[in-house]
C-alpha cells in the first residue's frame, strides 16, 4: 500500500513524540522533515526518526549558488534520508551541483532521491505572474521547470497534482511527481492555493502525496491518516 508522506510541521521534538504516540509503534511511516523542525532540532531529528524505523523526506528546498548547494548536499547525503529537494528556480547548474554533492556524499551507491520544487502549491497563477514577473501561464512554467529538472539529472519534481498530467506527457514514465496541497473534502484549505483531494491525486497520477495539517491537526491523527491512505490507494 502506498503511504501518504506526513509533514511533521511541529514546534519541537516533544510535539512530534506526542503526535507519534497516536500511531501503533510498529507502523512504519514516511514522514517529511521540513524547515520548522530541522532548524529547531537540527540533523539529530532525522537520526531519531530513522531510529524509530520511519522513512524521511528532507524538505529543505535548497536554493543558492551551485558551490554552496553542492557542499550542503554532500552533508545531507550523510543523513541517510530517502529523498530531498532543491528549488528548480536555482537553475540547471545548481541542480546538477546538487546531484553531484548527493552522489559524492552518499555512503552507498544508493543516493537519496533528489527532486525540485516547481511553483509552491501556495502560489496562484496571478501571484506567480505578479510577484515573480513570469509572463507565461502557471502550467507552462511548471512544465518548463519539470523539463529542466529532468535534463539536470534529477528524479522528479514537487508540484500540485493539478499539473501532473501535463508533466507526465513531457517526462519519462518514472519521473517523480510529489504533490503537497492535498486536502480531503472536509479539510480547511489554509494557505494552500492549488489543492486536490487524495482520491483525485491518485487518479491523476501523483507518485507521492504530502499531507500535513489534515493529519497533524486532527483530533484523531491515526484515523485521519488511515482515511487518507485508503482514499489514496482505493481510487
Ligand atoms: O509546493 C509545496 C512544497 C512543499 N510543501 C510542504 O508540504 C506540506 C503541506 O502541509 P499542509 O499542512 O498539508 O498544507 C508543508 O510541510 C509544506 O512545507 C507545500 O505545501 N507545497
Amino acid at each position: 500500500m502506498n503511504r501518504p508522506i506526513i509533514a511533521l510541521d511541529f514546534k519541537n521534538k516533544t510535539e512530534i513524540e506526542n503526535f507519534l504516540a497516536h500511531f501503533p509503534q510498529d507502523e512504519q511511516l514516511y514522514v517529511k522533515v521540513g524547515m520548522e523542525i530541522f532548524y529547531k532540532e537540527g540533523p539529530q531529528i532525522v537520526t531519531w526518526l530513522k531510529s524509530l524505523g520511519h522513512d524521511i523526506f528532507l524538505d529543505l528546498k535548497l536554493h543558492d549558488i551551485p558551490n554552496t548547494v553542492y557542499s550542503a548536499m554532500k552533508n545531507i547525503a550523510g543523513l541517510g534520508v530517502a529523498m530531498t529537494n532543491v528549488h528548480a528556480a536555482g537553475g540547471m547548474e545548481m541542480m546538477k551541483a546538487a546531484r553531484k554533492g548527493l552522489e559524492e556524499g552518499s555512503l552507498s551507491a544508493n543516493r537519496p532521491r533528489l527532486i525540485a520544487v516547481t511553483q509552491l502549491t501556495s502560489t496562484s497563477e496571478t501571484e506567480m505572474q505578479h510577484d515573480q514577473m513570469i509572463q507565461t501561464s502557471l502550467i507552462e512554467n511548471v512544465v518548463h521547470y519539470a523539463q529542466i529538472t529532468e535534463q539536470s539529472g534529477l528524479d522528479g519534481v514537487v508540484c500540485s497534482a493539478l499539473e501532473v498530467k501535463e508533466i507526465r506527457a513531457m517526462t519519462q514514465a518514472d519521473f517523480i511527481c510529489l504533490t503537497p496541497g492535498i486536502r480531503p473534502l472536509e479539510s480547511a484549505v489554509g494557505d494552500q492555493k492549488r489543492v486536490v483531494t487524495p482520491a483525485k491525486a491518485k487518479t491523476i497520477g501523483s507518485t507521492y502525496i504530502v499531507v500535513g495539517r489534515p493529519i497533524t491537526q486532527s483530533k484523531t491523527p491515526y484515523q485521519s491518516y488511515l482515511k487518507i491512505k485508503k482514499e489514496w490507494n482505493d481510487e
